[in-house]
């Protein structure tokens, strides 16, 4: 590498690398190597394209058959390899289009400039039905500063509808869709800039392609070459795009510095883990004193596990280092046992809690006039949650969304029933882990230094008021403290709805939002979002959030859902479905789903009958590590994880709860997914209650 040349490559070249025949694959990291090295060599021969609609745009020879497109920038010493392909294919791509900088935004934009044309050509005479242009109220300025190149602006004014935008959408910087999308929606031009902190107001030098390369809308697609090594690495996983090129707003909240706790909110698949390592990959790396490390936190062991495999791609050894990776739970219970505590944290309330409760709800007086389902919900959402230890307490606690309005008398009654449940639990030595979570905050209150230095939190919708309490209690306010990412709509733990600010962590001006969908087809998308309909959805921090402005990036296949069939039937359809999805690619990734773990084992076992191997994924494992192609597992299971195909199954009837579980499952699908519902039977009692484990 050499100082005054600036090297780049596109995520374009990278993802096409691996389509390529392994010969032709071998001779283009030759020619990768050589372009780093010295992209002047006289061993690169440059040639010129003829009709070439940009003139600085040149190919060079990989092999006998395949060309590169690099495109040489008027000053500067900037390259830019933009495209591979075979030879008469390489140059019909390379006639096509123009490289810019965004005049408005600064951005790298690479424009088809026949798209366009033909755009305008199909468009030229609008039907008088047709509705009016969308964007007419939008200058041009206006459109560039939400990333619309300057050549794509004629096209962006023929959209009339949301459909002649997503057909533009592969034509389109991601940010520039996003935008455009916002404005169909209804959001406000000022607060889409605001909020992704888009400054319109520097001049910008068009030809200065080096310092457009560095700006976070450039480096979503495109990657500025550094060290020697480092295309070499991203070349041995060049589907992992994720590890390069994040959206702009994404690598803006990773790099910057805030001035207290974030909340980052996302649908599925919006890319919320992966700003969350990156967050910790940029701390870390900015950390001088390291007796304190970065706390990096979910609610699963298997989501845990995951995210340390994801760091560990992307981080540094000595990053890794100033990490640590531990769900709460396991970080709770392994701070109370260094502390003698002397009681065990019943994390499993099906085992441990559910025998004392019911005991205890023997003396129960159905003349209070509320259920048994409301005086347990009583119990967790009210006193629990709030960490209300006296009858005085309780007679005083504000009960927020419970529905129902208690008298002293009732509170009085309820109040002893939850103190009796607490000393029975207490005498075999038991604490609910709530109540855990807040003997470790009283711990850390009396502690002279916080024990992290900064704590970044995934799923962060399942976490309680008293893990946020505790999380709060880890690390002590200040810039960059503490960083959330969550999504209420895949809230599976019901009873831990919180509000970030009634625990102590304020995120005013620092709560944003991530809008693109890179996981799910916008068909499984849509079939899943339509799951949650008329359900109030929460931002976590008192207040609602929607789903209508997530879009996907990809297209594919409808999801299906079969209602009412016979387990032969559904084994059979399943059978079906995973054959289709294995002869589409032999690599694909399969999960299948249920809520409870008797259907899943019973599903499983019967698609192992018809002779495919199964795996099961339990507690404590690592997805990525297992060799298997076919997963079963519980909904619960399922989140934060990922599939080529999902097939889930339920046999009763879809509940708020349920319908957010399907939710959750179905969003793990990247290109298909099936829902079942089995003929309803005898046994389909309470599939989604609390008295699931907490991790299953
Ligand atoms: N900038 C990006 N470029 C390409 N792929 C991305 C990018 N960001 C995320 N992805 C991919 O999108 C998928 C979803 O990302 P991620 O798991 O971070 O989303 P999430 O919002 O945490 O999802 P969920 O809430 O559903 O668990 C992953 O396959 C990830 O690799």
């Amino acid at each position: 590498m050499i100082e005054d040349v600036k090297i780049i490559v596109s995520n374009e070249v990278i993802k096409r690398m691996t389509a390529l025949p392994a010969a032709v694959q071998t001779k283009a990291l030759e020619f990768m190597l050589k372009f780093q090295t010295d992209p002047r060599s006289p061993g690169i021969n440059y040639e010129t394209i003829q009709g070439a609609k940009d003139k600085h745009f040149r190919s060079v020879r990989v092999d006998q058959n395949y060309r590169g497109i690099i495109f040489r920038a008027p000053r500067d010493n900037v390259f830019i390899w933009l495209h591979i392909d075979q030879h008469d294919d390489a140059y019909a791509w390379a006639t096509r289009r123009t490289m810019s900088v965004n005049p408005v935004n600064g951005a790298l934009t690479l424009t088809n400039v026949s798209f366009v044309e033909n755009t305008l050509q199909r468009t030229a005479a609008p039907r008088a039905s047709e509705p009016e242009p969308c964007y007419r109220a939008y200058s041009d300025r206006d459109l560039m500063a939400l990333g619309v190149p300057e050549a794509m602006l004629p096209a962006v004014r023929t959209i009339r509808s949301e459909g002649d935008l997503d057909a533009m959408q592969g034509e389109l910087p991601v940010e520039a869709y996003e935008g455009l999308f916002l404005l169909l929606a209804g959001d406000a031009l000022s607060g889409i800039l605001a909020s992704r902190e888009t400054r319109v107001d520097r001049p910008i030098d068009t030809e200065d392609f080096a310092t457009a390369a560095e700006r976070d809308e450039s480096r979503s697609r495109f990657y500025v070459v550094e060290g020697e090594n480092d295309l070499q690495e991203i070349l041995s996983a060049p589907l992992e795009q994720w590890r390069v090129f994040l959206h702009p707003t994404q690598r803006r909240l990773a790099t910057r510095s805030l001035n207290g706790p974030s909340r980052i909110l996302g649908g599925a698949g919006t890319g919320k883990t992966v700003l969350a390592m990156h967050r910790a990959k940029h701390l870390a790396s900015g950390m001088v004193q390291t007796e304190r490390k970065l706390l990096f936190t979910t609610f699963t062991t298997n989501l845990a596990l995951d995210i340390e495999d994801g760091l560990r791609s992307i981080c540094t050894p000595e990053q890794l280092k100033r990490i640590e990776v531990i769900n709460l739970d396991a970080l709770v219970f392994r701070l109370l046992k260094a502390q003698r505590y002397e009681h065990e944290i019943a994390f499993d309330y099906e085992a441990k809690c559910a025998p004392i409760w019911d005991a205890v709800m023997v003396d129960f007086d159905s003349a209070l006039g509320v259920s048994r389902e409301f005086v347990r919900d009583e119990f967790e959402q009210v006193v629990l949650a709030q960490g209300l230890e006296t009858r005085d307490a309780y007679r005083e606690a504000p009960r927020r969304g419970r529905g129902v309005i208690l008298s002293r008398k009732k509170r009085d009654a309820l109040w002893e029933l939850f103190e009796t449940y607490r000393l029975q639990l207490s005498a075999k030595g038991l604490k609910e882990p709530d109540d855990a979570y807040r003997d470790a905050c009283a711990i850390l209150a009396k502690e002279s230094a916080p024990r992290y230095a900064h704590a970044v939190v995934d799923e962060t919708q399942d976490f309680g008021p008293q893990a946020l309490r505790l999380i709060r209690a880890l690390v002590a306010p200040g810039p960059n403290d503490l960083m959330f990412v969550g999504d209420g709509h895949q809230r599976i733990y019901a009873k831990n709805k919180a509000s970030m600010s009634r625990c102590g962590i304020d995120i005013r001006g620092r709560a944003r939002k991530l809008y693109l969908n890179y996981r799910t087809t916008e068909e499984i998308r849509r079939e899943a979002v339509s799951l949650l309909e008329d359900i109030e959805i929460d931002d976590l921090d008192g207040g609602s959030d929607e789903i209508a402005r997530y879009k996907s990036l990809m297209h594919g296949p409808a999801p299906e859902r079969i209602q009412g069939a016979s387990m032969e039937a559904i084994r059979d359809g399943i059978r079906a479905f995973i054959e289709d999805c294995l002869h589409e690619n032999a690599d694909n990734r399969i999960g299948i789903m249920a809520p409870t773990i008797k259907l899943r084992d019973q599903l499983a076992k019967q698609i192992r009958e018809s002779g495919l191997k199964v795996a099961t994924v339990n507690h404590r494992e690592r997805l990525s590590r297992k060799d298997a192609r076919i997963f079963a597992m519980t909904l619960h299971r399922a989140k934060g994880l990922e599939f080529d195909a999902v097939a889930i199954l339920v046999n009763r009837e879809l509940d708020e709860n349920l319908r957010k579980l399907v939710y959750v499952g179905m969003t793990r699908a990247k290109r298909m997914a099936r829902l079942y519902t089995a003929l309803m039977s005898n046994d389909s009692a309470p599939l989604y209650a609390r008295k699931t484990h907490r991790c299953d």
